[in-house]
Parts: structure tokens; C-alpha cells; sequence
């Protein structure tokens, strides 16, 4: 008996592929899901595997034959595969050695694709990016199941990261209130006490009711949450927990992990990261913070006004990298006078664990002396990578860059066919709003529709107090491009609102084009900067110019005075300053 092997399923509307190179003669012995051929699609190499093992027939086609799907390629007998049954045409492929590994990542997973599918879209990955993009997929009329293996859906975000770090926020911010600004409003309260417990028992409420808000949009959007681990097998196949499943489309939203520092060894109750950062059961006296980004700061300041020493290390020179120089020196004289230590330009080479607590080696970020530091819990908040290793990708060909995230085209496309990524897991923000974005936008090219993403307008924000907010370009990526540009500024001392509420701290840039006029970004440091930084979003998303802005009729007396003031200013017409 032979049987044919025949030219498989190539991925969706590729058809035809050209015999670049025949792996096996005829005569040779094969052993099943052996590569046999290669063959080269428009898209991508493929390499066709026997279906069992045995003894390959007369091959059918030719080295540059153009081949269509169901196309016999050549037959195959049946029997013991591995040993050469008749003599050799081509000496048999060396072995695998460590040198020359023989996994060789990508072409399978195209001539492995299912016919048939148990979905449409599988998407791993719950966190803000993968639900979302499960909902919309849902809302567009495919059958949609999302695959994550934590306990609780809405991943790292709504779990252990924004919503958690939010509510601890707000709760610190107002205990702080109470016990240090409540009586210059004349509110005396006399004994002002923190219950480190019932505030962690409300943090984790809040996140209770996200985690079950998600839960209850899987349920209402007829989403399958399939428990456990994803592992991508290629086109159209992953497995949960070992168990196959199929897909005609697959969408990576695995997100990311916090980054480790060598010398540094995290054990989430003395050396913890952000997770251990949001769970600890008493105040520290002493926190050291290695890293003044976002979740160093964010975090640094829950804790220092729950009662902690805060002491923050940053490597280079200035706080949260990216944002506008001027925001940043501001930032760092404000938090500085809330009573957070800094020491820019310092690297920590080692951390030491005792029973007292950790020993940090600090020296200077350019070399230099070292010293030592003393903490009863260190922060370790120095970024994060891409979740992207231990599930199969790069065995199923999936190409990473340097940084280990996943290489995608313009349409969230990776390199093997059918299978798209977004979120923290490709380049870009790691922000949960720029992953819903484009969970979003690849449901919708999914469906033929024109989804996308304006990465020109994607805001960021630190919610210490004050908080931080920052769309588009800042003077420097201008400078750098050679925009000429004008600024306009509005200090928060200014606003009547912000004087009434006892929070004057910060201001409002605007920057425009000097020629067009048109918005190309704004930075605010003040109060409630997260929110006022949504009009300036939409401004730039629609392309406003600054008058656009100072024409629009703000609410009196509201903090979004302050941008209306500001956007005036780009033409020197402020007029409460
Ligand atoms: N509010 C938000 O939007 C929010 C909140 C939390 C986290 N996040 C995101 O999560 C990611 C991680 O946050 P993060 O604060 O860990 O990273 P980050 O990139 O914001 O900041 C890390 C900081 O650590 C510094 N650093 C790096 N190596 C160091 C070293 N060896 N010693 C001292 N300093 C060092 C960097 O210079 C940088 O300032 C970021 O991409 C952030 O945008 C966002």
C-alpha cells in the first residue's frame, strides 16, 4: 500500500506555492512529521512533513514546479521510518547536534493548519489587550474563546497592576489628606489611624468587582474562557494544558513580565516588584525603590505616605524617561518636597538578605565609590519584558527581536501566518490603553474591516499626586525632528479651581506647530492631569489646532480652564496670567 502526500492546507488565501527544495529522494526512509520538501508561498517558506513513517515513492514534482493545495507531491509506503530501507539518493540530514540545532523555528506551521475549526478567533491572553480583543472579535460575529491560565480574567492589569495600584493611590492619598491637610481646610480631626488590613481588604474588592465585571462580559459576549496554559503548536493550532484546540485566527496577548536585576534576587516579601509592592502586610520604615519610572514612583508614594522612608535610585540623570524634561524637573522638586529621597545617576550592583532586612551596593551609574544602603523592603521597578518565552512561539516560528518581543507587521500579522500579536508582548507603550487599542484594531481587520491605531496619540500617565499626563511629541522629539514649534503654558497657581481645592502644584504646555498651528502635544503636571489629558488626546486625534482649543468654551471654574489658558498662551493672549 502507498499512500500520496499531498501540497496542505497553506493559511488563509494562499492557494498555490512554488517546490523550492526536496528534503528526501526517493528511496529514502522517513520518519513521521519528518520534513520531506520545502515549499515557498508569497508569504512564507513551508516545510511539509510525512504524515507517517516509511519509505518515500517517486516524487511527482520538480524542484520549481508551482504546486496548488491537494497537489500530490509524492508517495510514501508505509513501515519503519528512520533507517534507509534502499539505497540512498542524497546521504541522510546530519543529526541534531548543540552546534547546529535542528529545531528550526518557523516553517511547519503552515502546512499544519486545520481544515475545520473549533473557533474562529482564540485569543491568549486575558489581560486588557486579549479581553478586549475577545469582546470586539464577539461583537463582529466570530466564535471566540480567550485562553488564560490565572485564576481571575483581566490579566496583570485589573489583578496586580493598575486597578490595585489605583485604589491604593486614592486610599493613600486620603489618609495623607486626613492626618496632613485636612486642618489647614479647618477639618481637625484629632487621631488620624491607618488599618494597613481593611485597606488592602478594600483594594482587593475593587479589584474583585473588575476581575467579575470581565467574567460577566465573557458570559454576555458568549466568549469561551478556556482555563490553563497556551501553548502555540502554529497556523490554526495551540494547546491548553496539552489539550489541542483550533482556530482560523490566533491572537498573541500574552503581555509582560517584570524585568530582574542581576544581584537583585526578588522573593516578593523584601525584594518584591510591583505584585509584592501592592501586598505588603505592614508599613516598612525604610523602602528603597531601584527605578524612578512610573511603577517606582506610583508605588514609592503609596507607601510614603502610608509612613515609609522613601528613597528612590534611578540610573540616569532625571525621573520617567520620555516625559518632557521641563514635567520631569518639575516632578522631581515636587515629589522631593513631599519628602521622597532621590539619587539619580546611581545603579545598584547587590542586594543582600538578612533577618533585619536587605544591605543594597549602590555606586555611581558612570563608576565611582560605592556605599551601602539599608531597607526593610526593596522595590524593584526597572521595566518589564515581553511575556513570550515558554509557550511555543518561537518553535512554531514565531520571529522575536532583540528584546524578545514579537515582530509584527502593520496588521498585528507575525511571521507565521494567522497568528497576530498585540499588547506589551510587540513593540510600542507598554500601556494598558494602547493594548486595547489594538485589540480592538486587529479584531477589525480580522473581519475585513479598516481597524487601526493613531500611536501619535496615545496618552501616558503617572498617578502619583500631582499626576503626570503626556500626549504626543515633547520639545525634545521636536527638537531632535527640527519641527519649529511654539509653546504655550498655564501654571496651575493660576486657576481657581485648583486654588480652591489646595492644589496648585504644576502646569499645563501646550506645544504647536509654529507654522499650522496644529497641536503636536501637551504635558501637564498638576492635579487630576489624567483626566484633562483626554481633551487634549481627542485634539490631537482630530488633527485641532491651539486656537481650536482656546476657542472651546471650558466650564468655569474647572482645572480644564487651565489647558484653555495654556492653548491661549501659544499666542501670548493668556488672560489670568
Ligand atoms: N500609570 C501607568 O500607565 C503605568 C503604571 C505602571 C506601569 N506601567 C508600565 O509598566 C512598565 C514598567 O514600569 P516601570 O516603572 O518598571 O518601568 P519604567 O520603564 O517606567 O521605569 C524604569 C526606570 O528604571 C530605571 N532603571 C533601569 N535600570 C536601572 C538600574 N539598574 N538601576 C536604577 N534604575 C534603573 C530606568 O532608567 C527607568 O527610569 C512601563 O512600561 C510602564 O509604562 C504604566
Amino acid at each position: 500500500m502507498t499512500i500520496d502526500i499531498k501540497v496542505p492546507t497553506l493559511g488563509e488565501s494562499v492557494t498555490t506555492a512554488t517546490v523550492s527544495k526536496w528534503l528526501k529522494q526517493p528511496g529514502d526512509a522517513v520518519n513521521a512529521d519528518e520534513p520531506i520538501a520545502e515549499l515557498e508561498t508569497d508569504k512564507v517558506s513551508v516545510e511539509v512533513p510525512a504524515p507517517q513513517a516509511g519509505v518515500l515513492g517517486a516524487h511527482a514534482v520538480k524542484e520549481g514546479d508551482e504546486v496548488e493545495v491537494g497537489t500530490v507531491l509524492t508517495t510514501l509506503t508505509p513501515g519503519a521510518g528512520g533507517q534507509k530501507v534502499a539505497p540512498a539518493v542524497k546521504p541522510a540530514q546530519p543529526a541534531p547536534t548543540a552546534a547546529a540545532p535542528a529545531a528550526a523555528p518557523t516553517p511547519k506551521a503552515v502546512a499544519e493548519a486545520p481544515a475545520e475549526t473549533d473557533y474562529d478567533v482564540i485569543v491568549i491572553g486575558a489581560g486588557p489587550g486579549g479581553y478586549v480583543c475577545a469582546i470586539r472579535a464577539a461583537q463582529l460575529g466570530f466564535k471566540v474563546a480567550c485562553v488564560e491560565k490565572r485564576a481571575t480574567l483581566g490579566g496583570t492589569c485589573l489583578n496586580v497592576g493598575c486597578i490595585p495600584s489605583k485604589a491604593l493611590l486614592q486610599q493613600s492619598e486620603n489618609f495623607h489628606a486626613a492626618k496632613d491637610e485636612y486642618g489647614e481646610m479647618g477639618i481637625i480631626i484629632d487621631s488620624v489611624k491607618l488599618d494597613l488590613a481593611k485597606m488592602m481588604a478594600r483594594k482587593q474588592s475593587v479589584v474583585d468587582a473588575n476581575v467579575k465585571g470581565v467574567e460577566f462580559l465573557f458570559k454576555k459576549n458568549k466568549i469561551t474562557w478556556l482555563k490553563g496554559t497556551g501553548k502555540v503548536e502554529g497556523t490554526g493550532r495551540i494547546t491548553v494544558d496539552g489539550k489541542p484546540v483550533t482556530a482560523k485566527h490566533i491572537v498573541i496577548a500574552s503581555g509582560s513580565d517584570s524585568a530582574g536585576l542581576p544581584g537583585v534576587d526578588v522573593d516578593e516579601k523584601q525584594i518584591v516588584t510591583s505584585t509584592g509592592a501592592l501586598e505588603l502586610s505592614a508599613v516598612p520604615k525604610k523602602m528603597v525603590v531601584i527605578g524612578g519610572g512610573v511603577i517606582g514612583l506610583e508605588l514609592g508614594s503609596v507607601w510614603h505616605r502610608l509612613g515609609a522612608d522613601v528613597t528612590v535610585i534611578e540610573y540616569l540623570d532625571r525621573l520617567v524617561p520620555g516625559t518632557d524634561n521641563e514635567v520631569a524637573k518639575t516632578f522631581q522638586r515636587i515629589l522631593t518636597k513631599q519628602g521622597l529621597k532621590m539619587k539619580l545617576g546611581h545603579k545598584v550592583t547587590k542586594a543582600e538578605k538578612s533577618a533585619k532586612g536587605v544591605t543594597l551596593t549602590v555606586e555611581p551609574a558612570q563608576g565611582g565609590t560605592a556605599e551601602t544602603l539599608e531597607a526593610d523592603v526593596v522595590l524593584l521597578a526597572i521595566g518589564r519584558t515581553a511575556a513570550s518565552k515558554g509557550f511555543g512561539l518561537e518553535e512554531a516560528g514565531i520571529e522575536l527581536d532583540k528584546r524578545g518581543r514579537i515582530v509584527t507587521d502593520a496588521h498585528y500579522a507575525t511571521s507565521v501566518p494567522g497568528i497576530y500579536a498585540i499588547g506589551d508582548v510587540i513593540a510600542g507603550p507598554m500601556l494598558a490603553h494602547k493594548a486595547e487599542e489594538e485589540g480592538v484594531a486587529v479584531a477589525e481587520l480580522l473581519a475585513g474591516q479598516a481597524g487601526h491605531v493613531n500611536y501619535g496619540a496615545i496618552p501616558a500617565v503617572v498617578y502619583t499626586w500631582p499626576e503626570v499626563a503626556t500626549v504626543g511629541k515633547t520639545e525634545e522629539n521636536l527638537k531632535e525632528e527640527g519641527v519649529s514649534y511654539k509653546v504655550g503654558k498655564f501654571p496651575f497657581t493660576a486657576n481657581g479651581r485648583a486654588r480652591a481645592i489646595g492644589m496648585t502644584d504644576g502646569f499645563v504646555k501646550v506645544l504647536a506647530d509654529s507654522t499650522t498651528d496644529q497641536v503636536l502635544g501637551v504635558h501637564i503636571i498638576g492635579p487630576m492631569a489624567g483626566e484633562l489629558i483626554a481633551e487634549c488626546t481627542m485634539a490631537i486625534e482630530f488633527g485641532a489646532s491651539s486656537e481650536d482649543i482656546a476657542r472651546t468654551c471650558h466650564a468655569h471654574p474647572t482645572l480644564s480652564e487651565a489647558v484653555k489658558e495654556a492653548a491661549l498662551d501659544v499666542d501670548k493672549r493668556a488672560i489670568h496670567i
